[in-house]
């Protein structure tokens, strides 16, 4: 039952909070959305963005021990939802049913994302509060979260020129978290300062080749991977996977079947005599896919020169015997370089391609937004087909759910239709981080039991 607000309830909260905080967490903790509804009933301006409003610092506090913003709580206040007789939510497609405590809930989210609200702090739990919803089952919580996700995100990705925040909004962009970013390194970088006290951690062991092990400071987990660092790193190539000096997973066995279907998605009925065009080579997966719809061009851009060398091997079949069997001179080729160079150079050499697939390391989201936005145009022929590995926040469900709706806007706004397929990941080797497929890996950048894949084609 919700608690009133009671100058006589003990204070849980550390009396270094401000007054306003205290009384903010004070009424959180108590489970009065009441209490909340009256700290915000002074709402800035019905329409004003989030960010620009009076006073983001009271709609971000955050409780010391458990790390609860008032987003959470209030989230969390609802409890979860009615199952329905089968076993499912109350509540579909958004259309749920509301009870009265959603309705508030809601009124007081509204009110939070106004003032300034950030949608992906994460709790002691770990939990962004659209994760809480989630788990709770509360699914037009869950995609409010999302949508104040996205706003922020788009806002976020704004040239800086049109942007101007607050110095003190303390909000970071979201972390793709995904291949680019490391097949994805950066944990969530959501974690924005906020996550829990890396002091607090134990350090981990990593497990390399069955029973070596390594211990990974606290906090490594999360070390993003840049671009610079990682094509500068050693590689280690062995049976399932390919990782870095870190121990990142740079491109692993599991994700086969979602190299198959993107191949198919690309490619529809297996047809031979294409162009085809593919930016990272890795592990040769997705290549050696391609090559067996024997191609009519098949070019590569690789710019890790250990890649490149596991590529120049007498044995690799992507070697250099591969490049002179081409129908012609250059029809079969590796460019050795980042796509960033190369692409410029395939521009001017007016190559253009009817599938083209995007799967690099160690960048974030722009550079793929920077590739489908400025060059796909030039390079893609009109009936052609772009999709990328989508590991875009795959760290993290509502991450995930708040890129989809990104990509679906800047890829619209670059001039393409976008098609989805939902593909099922088998999460059993999964699972769990540093076992089964995770084994001798930092990082678990996948955990997810769908994989969205993107179609990319021109608008019209
Ligand atoms: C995830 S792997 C690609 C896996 C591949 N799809 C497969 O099926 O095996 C990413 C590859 O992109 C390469 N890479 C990273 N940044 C790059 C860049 N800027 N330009 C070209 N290649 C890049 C990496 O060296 C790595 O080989």
């Amino acid at each position: 039952m919700a608690k009133p607000i009671d100058d006589s309830m003990p204070a849980r909260i550390s009396d270094k909070c401000p007054e306003n905080i205290r009384h903010i967490l004070y009424t959180t903790w108590g489970h009065d959305l009441d209490g909340l509804k009256k700290i915000f009933k002074a709402r800035p301006e019905a329409n004003a963005p989030s960010y620009f409003t009076y006073d983001h610092s009271v709609a971000n506090a955050q409780d010391p021990d458990t790390k609860e913003t008032p987003l959470h709580a209030a989230i969390r206040a609802c409890g979860p939802a009615e199952k329905t007789e089968d076993g499912g939510e109350e509540e579909d497609d958004g259309e749920e049913e509301e009870d009265g405590v959603v309705e508030e809930a809601s009124e007081i989210i509204q009110e939070l994302f106004y003032s300034g609200a950030i949608w992906n702090a994460v709790d002691e739990n770990d939990e962004t509060p659209g994760c809480v919803a989630f788990r709770l089952g509360r699914k037009s919580l869950y995609k409010r979260c999302v949508r104040a996700g996205v706003q922020a995100e788009l806002l976020l990705s704004l040239p800086d020129e049109q942007l101007s925040l607050p110095d003190d909004v303390g909000y970071e962009v979201l972390p793709s978290g995904s291949e680019d970013e490391g097949e994805e390194a950066a944990a969530g970088a959501e974690d924005d300062g906020d996550a829990m006290d890396v002091e607090d951690e134990a350090p981990q062991l990593v497990t390399v080749n069955g029973d070596e092990t390594e211990l990974v400071p606290p906090g490594d987990n999360e070390k993003p991977v840049t671009s610079d660092e990682y094509l500068k790193s050693e590689l280690t190539y062995d049976d399932g996977k390919l990782v870095d000096s870190d121990l990142n997973g740079v491109m692993m066995a599991w994700e086969t079947d979602i190299m198959k279907r993107s191949v198919a998605a690309l490619l529809p009925n297996a047809p031979t005599g294409k162009r085809i065009l593919n930016i990272g080579f890795g592990m040769g997966i997705v290549d050696g896919m391609f090559a067996e719809l024997k191609p009519s061009r098949h070019h590569i851009i690789e710019a890790h020169p250990a890649v490149l060398e596991h590529v120049a091997k007498s044995d690799s079949k992507f070697g250099p015997s591969w490049e002179k069997s081409g129908p012609e001179e250059g029809a079969y080729k590796i460019y050795a370089g980042k796509w960033q160079d190369v692409v410029l150079k395939l521009l001017e050499q007016g190559e253009v391609y009817d599938a083209i697939y995007f799967d690099t390391f160690g960048e974030d989201y722009s550079e793929l937004r920077t590739f489908f936005s400025e060059y796909l145009l030039g390079l893609l022929d009109e009936e052609g087909r772009f999709s990328f590995f989508n590991g875009l926040g795959a760290d993290r469900k509502i991450c995930y759910d708040v890129y989809l709706e990104v990509v679906k806007d800047h890829g619209k706004e670059a001039g393409f239709d976008i098609s989805w397929e939902e593909i099922d990941v088998d999460m059993s080797a999964l699972a769990e981080a540093g076992k089964g497929e995770w084994e001798g890996v930092r990082r678990r950048y996948w955990t997810l039991d769908k994989y969205m894949l993107p179609i990319f084609t021109f608008m019209g």
